[in-house]
């Protein structure tokens, strides 16, 4: 059998909590995800529930209080170098243009100028942006900017992408653009995709399988779903299929109760 591409193993988060630091606090608890060479994962939950915590624990960013992490079946120790992350904020470097944020990876890297010029002049038309190379972030609309993170996550040829809500600022018509871009570009690519976002239809349309996490504190993996819709897909036009509206109702019948508990705890705060 083989290894999955990132396993996430009873990993239990308990940071000193924000509000009172003499108290402590259990973001995650006990939780267990595996995500296969080539699947794409999303985890969907309500806000506050440790869904970034979860990708940071697979990133190599935070080491969990306890559990393990393995990245191929190795135990990950620091930085998960097989994985590239794309940030829900703006992570663009202002006094770099698109084509030297796109490349900036592969620099620090040590690949050659020239290299890495080719490589992200090729990376800049894959994400549709082959006229922007000498623009700088300031210059981008919001849409053009995260097609600039993208590529400078993809340009590293990560075997797994981590990706955390990257598209939640993006208006809705852009957002299905670069949902589909995405798609495309791991349908001819097929890394494992641990992708975190607030949206059950974003989660649906994207995703193999969608893991629905419950409210925190002691977030856990309260269900996981098989998407057997048809590939490829079309995010906008996937939403009309019959088997999407059941997904959606099954996955949402387990989710909505975690929302209300979610909400009243940001309420509450
Ligand atoms: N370093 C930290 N110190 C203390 N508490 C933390 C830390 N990191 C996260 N938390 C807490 O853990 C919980 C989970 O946070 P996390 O950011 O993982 O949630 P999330 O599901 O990604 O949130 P959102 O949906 O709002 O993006 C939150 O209550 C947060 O305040």
């Amino acid at each position: 059998m083989t290894d999955p591409a990132l396993s996430l193993d009873n990993i239990t988060c308990t940071f000193v909590s924000r509000d009172d630091r003499d108290k402590k606090y259990t973001a995650v608890r006990d939780a267990t995800l595996h995500i296969a060479p080539g699947e794409f994962v999303s985890v969907v939950g309500p806000t506050g529930c440790g869904k970034s915590t979860l990708l940071n624990v697979g990133a190599g960013l935070l080491t969990p209080s306890s559990g393990q992490v393995r990245v191929f079946g190795q135990p990950l120790s620091g930085i998960n170098k097989r994985a590239g992350y794309m940030f829900q904020g703006e992570a663009l470097l202002p006094w770099r243009n698109a084509l030297d944020n796109v490349t900036a990876g592969l620099e620090f890297a040590g690949t050659g100028k020239e290299e890495a010029r080719r490589q992200g002049l090729d990376w800049l038309r894959r994400v549709g942006l082959s006229q922007a190379e000498y623009k700088y972030p300031h210059q981008m609309s919001g849409g053009m900017r995260k097609r600039v993170m993208l590529a400078q996550t993809l340009i590293r040829d990560p075997d797994i992408i981590l990706m955390d809500e990257p598209f939640s600022a993006l208006d809705i018509q852009t957002r299905q653009l670069m949902e589909n871009e995405v798609l495309d570009i791991w349908m001819k690519q097929r890394k494992a995709v641990l992708f975190i976002t607030h949206d059950l239809d974003e989660a649906i349309a994207m995703s193999d399988r969608v893991v629905v996490l419950s409210a925190g504190p002691g977030t856990h993996i309260m269900g996981e779903f098989h998407i057997d819709l048809p590939r490829p897909r079309d995010v906008a036009e996937v939403r009309a299929h019959p088997r999407f509206v059941e997904l959606h109702q099954a996955i949402w019948s387990v989710l909505r109760d975690e929302v209300l508990k979610g909400y009243d705890q940001q309420k509450r705060k």
